[in-house]
């Protein structure tokens, strides 16, 4: 498998305050890689460093390279053409537009190297929105926001799609069905980087899983071996549940 993402020796500083420190990670081309790690840990600070994004003055220094081309210093934007597509924690819709809306705001770069996503592909990966297309956002459920926040990620082209925590607030039900989506556009050939703080769950759908303890990579390998890794097991699997 070709490396589509390589991150070597990363550190991310917000002042004095160490966030990362000489973090190694990659994403093959066609691959679910999730970063675990409790509150605080460092994954925000990771995937926001890989899309070039920062909430803070971040000093970020190693390499991030994107199909072996170092993207380390290029602004966001730039990093987004080049198909590194991230959606941020939280809700990135536009909640007074609708659904129809929201995908027509985004147009793929114009030498866009990722999979272009036309609306009626996004809707092919997500046939509830379909139904709900000129529904106003804000009258959508939180799994169906979730849907149209990657929905609008999708149309950006991306050959990395980087999600951070796209479970968070949803029911245990809409958790399942939000990462089997994500789980079928790896199967189409997509590469995805997830943040997940349900780790049961993300090890269901993932190749491959980096646990990170304050700011260093702890442990790392696939979806397998992490399950039988104690610190996976006593933190958020559970003796009983394993
Ligand atoms: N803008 C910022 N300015 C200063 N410190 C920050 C900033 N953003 C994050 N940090 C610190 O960096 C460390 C890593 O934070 P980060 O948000 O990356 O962790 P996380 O694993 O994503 O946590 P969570 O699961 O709570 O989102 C924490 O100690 C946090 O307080």
């Amino acid at each position: 498998m070709n490396t589509l993402l390589r991150v070597s020796d990363l550190r991310v500083r917000y002042g004095h305050s160490v966030a990362l420190s000489g973090v190694d990670a990659q994403v093959g081309d066609g691959e679910l890689v999730a970063v675990a790690g409790a509150n605080g840990a460092g994954k925000s600070t990771l995937v926001n460093a890989v899309a070039g994004w920062s909430r803070g003055r971040a000093t970020v220094s190693g390499s991030i390279e994107l199909g072996g081309r170092e993207v380390v210093s290029l602004p966001a934007h730039r990093r987004c053409k080049l198909g590194v597509v991230l959606v941020p924690e939280g809700k990135s819709v536009f909640e007074q537009l609708t659904v129809d809306e929201n995908f027509r705001m985004v147009r793929p770069p114009r030498h866009a190297t990722g999979k272009r996503y036309e609306i009626d592909d996004v809707y092919e990966v997500f046939p509830q929105l379909r139904e709900r297309a000129h529904a106003r956002c804000a009258t959508l459920s939180g799994g169906e926001r979730q849907m149209v926040a990657i929905g609008r990620a999708l149309r950006a082209a991306p050959r990395l799609l980087i999600l951070d925590e796209p479970s968070v607030g949803l029911a245990p039900r809409l958790v399942v069905e939000v990462l089997q989506h994500i789980r079928a556009l790896v199967e189409g050939g997509l590469s995805v980087l997830l943040v997940e703080q349900n780790v049961k769950a993300a090890l269901e759908v993932a190749d491959r899983m980096y646990l990170l303890e304050q700011g260093r990579v702890v442990g790392s390998g696939s979806a397998a071996e992490m399950r039988d890794d104690d610190r996976i097991v006593s933190a958020y699997l559970g003796r009983l549940a394993h």
